[in-house]
């Protein structure tokens, strides 16, 4: 209007800068804090992951100074909800891609270090080759409390229904249901009854997995501290090797998810798992609220 003056723009403060990515529809928001490794607050977390009001995701993942010899760089997880967690396998797949787009990995193998320890990392053509470690069964390793050995299936009474279920630690807490099929599966009501059962200290990420032939299993999963994702990397290694365990599969699957699908090998009960999908970066931000 003539003769108003117009307001001064108000310039956003310089905020944190992140990277959106995702990796099989499990998405992100990475911060690089390699410069000041001061955690993001549980609020600050809880405000990014909002699909709202918020950047929106499913982890933030900071990537930091390396913890051991030889890495490149180390990351952490911290779920939507503000809690963290010992590993993310999708994750760790978008840590490698951000790392190589930073140049900070020269060459197509490298290691990068979760809390739950070191990985080696393939670049592919299409996308990451990670090793996610050994898998542990022992229940206090999972963790899960009230058995004295590890056994397959686990059978709890909860909710009114007795849940048979794998138990697997891949860094973080998994159970691993078996069903006929996962579109009609209860995966919200079951999940959240396995997530707060006492026998989940620390509450545990949810799997439904439906064996479809030797080399490919359907799933689909309810992590902790999220909810149902499209995809959850540690949740298909998880499922992989109880399936592989009970026989049920190759040592060598395919693992389809909602948001994706992802390759898992496990060529022995002592060998490391291989967790191979894609990575992509969707935009670049600068958080100001
Ligand atoms: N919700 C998980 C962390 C993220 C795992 C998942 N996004 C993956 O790709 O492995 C937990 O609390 O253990």
């Amino acid at each position: 209007m003539a003769g108003t003056t117009p307001t001064a723009m108000v310039e956003p403060a310089a905020g944190l800068r992140f990277s959106k990515m995702h990796g099989a529809g499990n998405d992100f928001v990475v911060l690089d804090l390699r410069s000041d490794a001061t955690p993001p607050s549980a609020v600050l977390c809880r405000a990014m992951a909002d699909r709202h009001t918020g950047v929106g995701c499913d982890q933030i993942l900071t990537i930091e100074a390396p913890r051991a010899a030889g890495s490149v760089a180390s990351y952490r997880i911290w779920n939507a909800d503000g809690s963290s967690s010992q590993q993310c396998g999708n994750g760790a797949r978008c840590v490698a891609a951000w790392l190589v787009r930073d140049g900070a990995a020269a060459g197509n193998r490298f290691t990068i270090d979760s809390p739950a320890g070191s990985h080696a990392v393939e670049r592919l053509p299409d996308g990451y080759r990670v090793e996610m470690g050994v898998p542990a069964f022992e229940p206090a390793r999972v963790p899960l409390q009230g058995f004295d050995g590890p056994r397959d299936p686990y059978v709890l009474a909860t909710g009114g229904s007795i849940v048979g279920f794998g138990a697997v630690s891949m860094g973080n807490p998994h159970a691993v249901v078996e069903v006929d099929d996962v579109a009609t599966a209860a995966v919200e009501s079951m999940a959240r009854l396995l997530q707060g059962h006492v026998a989940f200290p620390e509450s545990v990420n949810v799997g439904f997995a439906r064996v479809e032939s030797r080399d490919r299993i359907r799933l689909r999963v309810h992590e902790r501290g999220v909810g149902e994702t499209l995809a959850c990397g540690s949740g298909a290694c998880a499922a992989a090797v109880v399936m592989m365990r009970r026989g049920k599969v190759d040592r060598e699957v395919e693992v389809a998810l909602p948001g994706g699908t992802l390759r898992i090998g496990w060529a022995d009960d002592a060998a490391m798992v291989t967790m191979t999908g894609p990575a992509e970066f969707v935009f670049e931000g600068e958080w100001i609220a």
